[in-house]
């Protein structure tokens, strides 16, 4: 397709040298994007490389790997080397790539443009002759581009093979599937640890804060550029469902059917309240440095650590923490009288910390969760849900779970009574489940059939073979 003079669709791959650091992915890009008719114009080099990139401190020599006090700790080597490998992501992913130039400035809903910027995504199967066959996957707070692919920092599966892949719901041998990375992410879309042109250093907090809408455009402009009039369907969970209720009221025509899990029209009060205590865990690390982390060559490792640890506990349920762990003790015959990681739970919990600070940067985390709280979509509408969607043609099917309590059914059972208001083709579903709100990203059987049911009724009506 053709791309102006300052659309440049790049390829991943010039990265950064990380010392001895080796991914554990390395070759691993399971299956190559299959774009049709996209350029390849080789890499650009955006920018100097941030200093975060090196595996200690040139300020201060310091480790950049430090662990969540008490923690039972991951080898420190090991960390930095993963957390120096995410942080290549950002500007250079191994991803397909493109790059927005002056032409095609993002306007922002805080009311400024953001130019130049770039969108990192991942594709699977073929676009067919008349490009009916595309389906869009909107991710997460924490996922990215990596949805049916091994991801490039940590080796593991995609995050939703459970549904991508030939012959499953998300059917590759029929669908062009595009996974994007979303705005402010830390996986090679434009967010804070991008480099800022216009300094050469990463933007920090000098990225403008963005929201799920300006996800959604940035996302309609790589729509564009594939050279995609309407999807065959939007589907993503949590976020993703959020951003996926936001296409089909900015682009009603552009989306013929809609598949938000998990999700709700507007973030809760108790889940910001979430957020906020996840965020001021971030700003009050002293590694922070005031958003200035890559600069200084630090790594706010604990406060982002505390943060995921209290969020994961939010996408899990009472019983499913019980089944899974009880009051069991890690590793040991009794209690140790300290505040060592007595309790399964509690090393789990330290685990999932250290994990995700190995693979997401901590002022993405700031701007990610900043943009659900500011999700409601409902305020343009003079807060009537049901306007939103007013002569909608997509068809719409929401999935909860019963026992999410971060976004419960009632949520979803809300959007459902405003697109019935609204006259929209709505089907929903409540899986009764004990896994809780993360239940989107696990094997359920029933999330499964009706996948595969709602798709291929929609592939059925637009005649994707
Ligand atoms: C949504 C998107 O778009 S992408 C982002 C999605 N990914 C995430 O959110 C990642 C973090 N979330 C999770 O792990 C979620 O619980 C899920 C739903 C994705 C996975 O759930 P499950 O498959 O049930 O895995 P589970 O919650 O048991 O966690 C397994 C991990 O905990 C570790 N673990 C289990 N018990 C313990 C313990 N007692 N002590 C320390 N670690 C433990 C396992 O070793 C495993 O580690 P690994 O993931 O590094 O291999
Ligand atoms: N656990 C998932 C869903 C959170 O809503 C994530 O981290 O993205």
């Amino acid at each position: 397709m053709p791309d102006s003079d300052n659309v440049h669709v790049l390829r991943p791959a010039a990265r950064p040298t990380t010392g001895e650091a080796t991914s554990p992915a390395q070759g691993s890009q399971a299956q190559g994007p299959q774009t049709q008719g996209s350029q390849t114009q080789g890499s650009q080099t955006l920018g100097p490389q941030p200093q975060g990139q090196q595996p200690t401190s040139p300020a201060s020599g310091k480790a950049t790997g430090e662990p969540v006090a008490g923690a039972e700790t991951r080898p420190v080597g090991p960390s930095r080397t993963y957390e120096a490998l995410a942080r290549a992501q950002a500007d250079f992913p191994q991803s397909e790539l493109v790059h927005f130039g002056a032409d095609k400035p993002l306007t922002l809903d805080a009311g400024v443009t953001l130019s130049p910027f770039q969108i990192a995504y991942q594709t699977y199967g073929k676009l067919n002759a008349d490009k009916s066959n595309a389906i869009l996957i909107c991710h997460a707070l924490s996922g990215d581009q990596h949805a049916a692919n091994v991801h490039p920092v940590t080796g593991k599966t995609g995050w939703w093979e459970t549904l991508i892949g030939p012959g499953k719901p998300i059917d590759t041998n029929r669908f062009f599937v595009i996974a994007s990375n979303v705005l402010g992410g830390c996986l090679g879309t434009t967010g804070p640890s991008s480099i800022n042109p216009k300094t050469g250093f990463p933007y920090g907090l000098d990225l403008p804060v963005v929201t799920i809408r300006d996800m959604v455009r940035a996302q309609a402009m790589l729509i564009d550029h594939l050279g995609i009039d309407r999807l065959l369907a939007v589907v993503g969970g949590s976020m993703g469902g959020m951003q996926v209720l936001q296409w089909a009221v900015s682009y009603p025509e552009r989306v013929f059917a809609a598949m938000p899990m998990a999700a709700a029209a507007r973030h809760s009060a108790q889940n910001i309240a979430f957020h906020e205590v996840g965020r001021q865990a971030v700003m009050a690390d002293p590694d922070w440095r005031g958003g200035r982390y890559l600069l200084e060559g630090t790594s706010p490792r604990s406060g982002l650590a505390v943060a995921r640890m209290a969020a994961h506990i939010t996408y899990m349920s009472d019983s499913s923490l019980h089944r899974k762990f009880g009051r069991r003790l890690q590793d040991r015959d009794g209690r140790t009288f300290s505040f060592d990681a007595d309790f399964q739970v509690e090393s789990y919990l330290r685990h999932q910390g250290e994990a995700f600070v190995d693979r997401f940067d901590a002022n993405s985390y700031l701007y990610v969760t900043r943009a659900m709280d500011y999700f409601d979509l409902a305020a343009d509408y003079g807060g009537v849900l049901a306007n939103a969607f007013k002569d909608t043609r997509t068809r719409f099917c929401l999935v909860s779970f019963t026992s999410d309590w971060l976004f419960p059914t009632a949520d979803s059972r809300a959007v459902v009574h405003a697109l019935n208001a609204a006259g929209a083709s709505v089907s929903f579903a409540e899986i009764e489940s004990d896994k809780g709100h993360d239940a989107f990203l696990l094997d359920e059987p029933e999330l499964t059939a009706i996948t595969r049911g709602f798709l291929d009724s929609a592939a059925r009506a637009v005649g994707v073979a």
